[in-house]
């Protein structure tokens, strides 16, 4: 899911990683807390913690010199590594490895290193040379170190579908966590970014978040929902969806075949009701919609009904005359909710339909519908943002279970996750 999103943002990460590395500083070595005792508790501590990333690093740094003593003894405390033992251990081995290594057949360059630092490290404490390595560095940024990599953040987000005025205001919250203040670098220089990247696009898609399902909970009854959007997007897909969703938590609904303007719309909202079980309202193709609407609700009133959920017509947001019939739908029928329904891989002319609607009627909330096509994730940070409402359901397959609430956390866990 996102996988765009992810891709492009992975430039922006490795301008920020290169921007610490330069400028990072070791500080203090690390305290070794851990030291085995003897020689097999020595092996059963270190060996099984060698990791290729690790050796990676270390491969950054030049074999020592034949007979040499490895760079991190001078890390290892004294007193507490017994240090005289370690390191003639440290000696025995480093000889062993390299007579072996002379008595093998020749091998490529990064490769005798992989095999040194394989064999080598290990034994003299690797772990804790890699703690030394990474865990102990500091970096201070200014503003200007952070010019390119924000640069390259803020095309990363334009090129995945933010609106303009969103990735700003991004670009802005990532600087101001990561200016001005001292930061310790873990493993992954790319830790940090990622965390305010995170948090600054968690702030965005949390603004003006509401519970659905508390919300319809506590309205009176019937709740009557309009759906709106733009042809094709996924409105009465969305509300089959929706209505599988309020049966299932023991509500009753009741439809309202709204869209009297396409053919075949009625029929479509028909056969969703007869599979879930449901009474559908509908009217003549070409009838008044605001009147099938109104019938609905009466009857729901009329039958202890929970729910209306009223299909309307798809239009577009450039339509004068069809806009102004949609906002007299909604002024007549006064729904609990007016629900925008549009397609997360629009990108930006989703945000920019959701806030025309917006202005129309105004709406109280958004579905996104096809997320499970790989959608670049901007319209769902943008929608938000733009109109001030939040995501209520991302649409995330065709299948009436394929309805997902909106949850800021895990939405930004897709973003940055590995599905
Ligand atoms: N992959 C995927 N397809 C979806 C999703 N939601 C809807 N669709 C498909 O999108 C197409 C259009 O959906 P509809 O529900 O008919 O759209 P609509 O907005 O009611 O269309 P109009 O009645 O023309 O306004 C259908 O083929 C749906 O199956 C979704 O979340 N994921």
């Amino acid at each position: 899911m996102f996988n765009k999103f992810k891709e492009k943002l992975g430039s922006f990460k490795k301008a920020f990683s290169k921007t610490i590395d330069e400028k990072a500083v070791e500080v203090e070595p690390v305290i070794i807390e851990q030291v085995p005792e003897s020689e097999e508790s020595l092996e059963e501590e270190i060996e099984p913690i060698i990791e290729e990333e690790t050796i990676e690093a270390a491969l950054e740094e030049e074999i020592p010199e034949k007979g040499a003593v490895p760079e991190v003894i001078s890390h290892v405390s004294v007193e507490d590594l017994k240090k005289a033992e370690y390191r003639k251990k440290v000696e025995d081995r480093k000889k062993a490895a390299e007579k072996k290594k002379e008595e093998k057949e020749e091998v490529k360059p990064v490769e005798e290193k992989k095999s040194f630092f394989k064999k080598l490290a290990p034994k003299v404490g690797f772990t804790q040379k890699a703690k030394a390595l990474v865990f102990n560095r500091e970096v201070y940024l200014d503003e200007k170190d952070l010019e390119e990599p924000l640069w390259e953040l803020e095309m990363g987000l334009l090129e995945s579908d933010l609106a303009v005025s969103v990735s700003e205001a991004i670009v802005e919250s990532v600087k101001n966590q990561l200016t001005g203040t001292t930061k310790r670098i873990g493993s992954n220089t790319g830790d940090i970014v990622e965390e305010a990247l995170k948090k600054a696009i968690l702030d965005v898609v949390s603004a003006n978040t509401f519970d659905f399902d508390e919300y319809v909970k506590n309205r009176p009854k019937p709740v009557h929902i309009v759906f709106v959007g733009i042809n094709g997007t996924g409105k009465t897909t969305s509300i089959s969806k929706m209505t599988h969703r309020l049966l299932k938590l023991g509500y009753s609904v009741v439809l309202a075949a709204g869209d009297t303007f396409r053919a075949g719309a009625i029929d479509q909202l028909g056969i969703h009701a007869d599979r879930l079980g449901v009474k559908m309202i509908k009217h003549q193709a070409g009838a008044d919609p605001a009147a099938v609407i109104y019938d609905a609700v009466q009857y729901a009133k009329a039958h202890n009904i929970d729910f209306v959920l009223s299909d309307t017509a798809g239009r577009m947001h450039t339509n004068m005359n069809l806009m102004a019939q949609m906002e007299k739908i909604c002024r007549v029928s006064s729904p609990d909710l007016i629900i925008f329904v549009d397609e997360a891989v629009a990108g930006n002319d989703a945000v920019e339909r959701a806030a025309q609607f917006n202005d129309a009627v105004p709406i109280d909330g958004s579905i996104l519908t096809k997320i499970d096509a790989d959608a670049k994730g901007g319209a769902a940070i943008s929608i938000a943002y733009i109109t001030g409402k939040p995501i209520l359901f991302f649409g995330v397959g065709q299948g009436y279970e394929d309805l997902k609430k909106f949850e800021p956390e895990w939405f930004v866990d897709q973003l940055f996750g590995q599905s």
